[in-house]
């Protein structure tokens, strides 16, 4: 207990009866003792005495409760029956109650006796609290975080920071898996909204009925099957972000009513007639090379220029090579917790031959790579030269059902056969149509195992 007093003979008196009562006590003579006394020791209590010289009692609780180390610590304020002791004023300087000099024992003990376990009881309390925040934060999913070095990316990372720190619209463009979703949730993460909703909606995925009703809701009975009325995505971003993925995807008249949005802030429900106000920062993105569908007149001008206020283009992963080490250590931690599999190792094989090829797919398809090298791995070794497929599948020219070489050699020799009438030698002879020696044909008639039929 710290007890300051600049008064000796009252700072012993005290001291005599908080010990006897089992109680350990420091002592400051005045206010700026006892600031410092108070941060370096950590009473449980303080007992105050409101007229010393120098800086007073009222003023040394305020600072107190000014300093984050001296804060949560109790105050009670000791004053004299001769002081003009404004209560109110102590009370609102932070103090918990105050006792009067000269003082009951009995009276003075249980006061100090019940603020030390009320601050018992807060302490344990707080911890229980920031116990539960831990387990909270624990089983909370990992946010994913955008992986990679690159100068490329590192580019991308800038853009993000400086337009977090704005309502600005932004505008994501970049090919498909290249990680648009990922970009504007760190604008929404890094910037002031990011308490409030991440809400998002994906415009090519929604039937061209519903993406009005989707975007802004509908009052019951807009249509057929609205049952009952319903909040749109803008109403339940308010205050958040709403991503409006493939924005370039939006029928002509949901784009008109988004450029209103964007113009007025405000918009009505589907067959409502009600105007609501929302604040809704708006990240767009696409895979679209928007300019090129505004001079097709497939996206209109006016909204393409209130959506690209702020462009982010994303780089595709054939353009930042150097992070595939990186991502596939990534990507391969992810899946394995996903299928619950542990992994032993990347062969530096996998990741050559993940690097030198040119991923149409972006991300997305290394990450699918990455699941199926997992999925056939021996040991938990991702190797899987075997899963490195061509990435766009080779155009069928061999007749259908002839799968591997050896069975497209034996149909064509067959075929050849057939033509010159099982006649291997001579001018008509099959050999010479196929460019081999008689001797060699007919070795690889037998390899292939091509008999004449009966
Ligand atoms: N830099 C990165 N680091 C780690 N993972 C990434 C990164 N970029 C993308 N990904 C992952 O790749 C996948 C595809 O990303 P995302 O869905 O953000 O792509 P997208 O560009 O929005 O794709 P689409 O246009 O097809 O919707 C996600 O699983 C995402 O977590």
């Amino acid at each position: 207990m710290l007890i300051v007093d600049d008064d000796p003979l009252n700072a012993d008196l005290l001291e005599q009866e908080l010990v006897a009562a089992g109680y350990r006590t420091i002592a400051a003579r005045g206010g700026e003792e006892a600031l410092t006394l108070a941060a370096s020791s950590q009473p449980d209590l303080i007992l105050l005495d409101v007229r010393m010289a120098g800086i007073d009692g009222y003023e040394t609780c305020s600072r107190l409760k000014a300093c984050e180390a001296t804060r949560s610590i109790p105050v009670i304020f000791l004053t004299a029956l001769r002081d003009t002791f404004d209560k109110v004023r102590a009370f609102r300087t932070g103090a918990v109650d105050y006792v009067t000099k000269p003082f009951e024992t009995e009276e003075l003990l249980a006061r100090v006796g019940t603020h030390i376990a009320l601050r018992r009881e807060i302490e344990a309390h707080h911890r229980a609290r920031a116990t539960i925040r831990l387990l909270v934060e624990e089983n909370r999913p990992a946010r994913d975080s955008m992986v990679g070095e690159s100068p490329a990316l590192q580019r991308v990372r800038t853009l993000i920071a400086q337009v977090a720190a704005t309502d600005s619209t932004v505008l994501i463009q970049g090919e498909t898996g290249t990680g648009k979703e990922l970009v504007a949730r760190a604008i929404h993460d890094q910037g002031a909204r990011h308490e409030r909703p991440f809400v998002s909606i994906n415009c090519a995925a929604l039937p061209r009925e519903l993406v009005e009703s989707e975007l802004f809701g509908h009052e019951k009975g807009a249509f057929t099957g609205a049952v009952q009325q319903r909040r749109g995505r803008f109403e339940l971003a308010d205050g958040g972000t709403l991503f409006l993925d493939e924005v370039g995807e939006l029928p002509a008249e949901a784009q008109a009513k988004l450029l209103r949005v964007l113009q007025e802030r405000e918009f009505e429900r589907v067959g409502g007639t009600r105007r609501l106000r929302v604040d809704v920062r708006v990240i767009a993105a696409t895979n679209r090379d928007l300019q090129a569908e505004v001079a097709a007149s497939r996206f209109r001008a006016d909204l393409y220029f209130r959506l690209n206020v702020f462009p982010i283009p994303l780089p595709p992963l054939r353009a930042r090579r150097e992070d595939i080490p990186l991502l596939v250590r990534h990507l391969t931690a992810r899946v394995a917790r996903r299928l619950g599999r542990t992994v032993a190792g990347v062969s530096p094989g996998f990741i050559e031959q993940a690097s030198a090829r040119d991923w149409p797919g972006n991300i997305r398809e290394l990450e699918n790579m990455v699941e199926r090298a997992l999925i056939v791995s021996r040991d938990g070794m991702l190797d899987g030269s075997d899963c490195f497929a061509p990435s766009v599948p080779a155009p069928s020219v061999a007749p259908s059902g002839a799968a591997t070489l050896e069975e497209m050699a034996r149909c064509h020799i067959r075929d050849v056969l057939d033509a010159a009438g099982w006649r291997i030698e001579g001018d008509g002879g099959a050999a010479r149509v196929l460019g081999l020696n008689p001797s060699t044909l007919r070795g690889r008639m037998r390899k292939l195992g091509i008999r004449k039929s009966p």
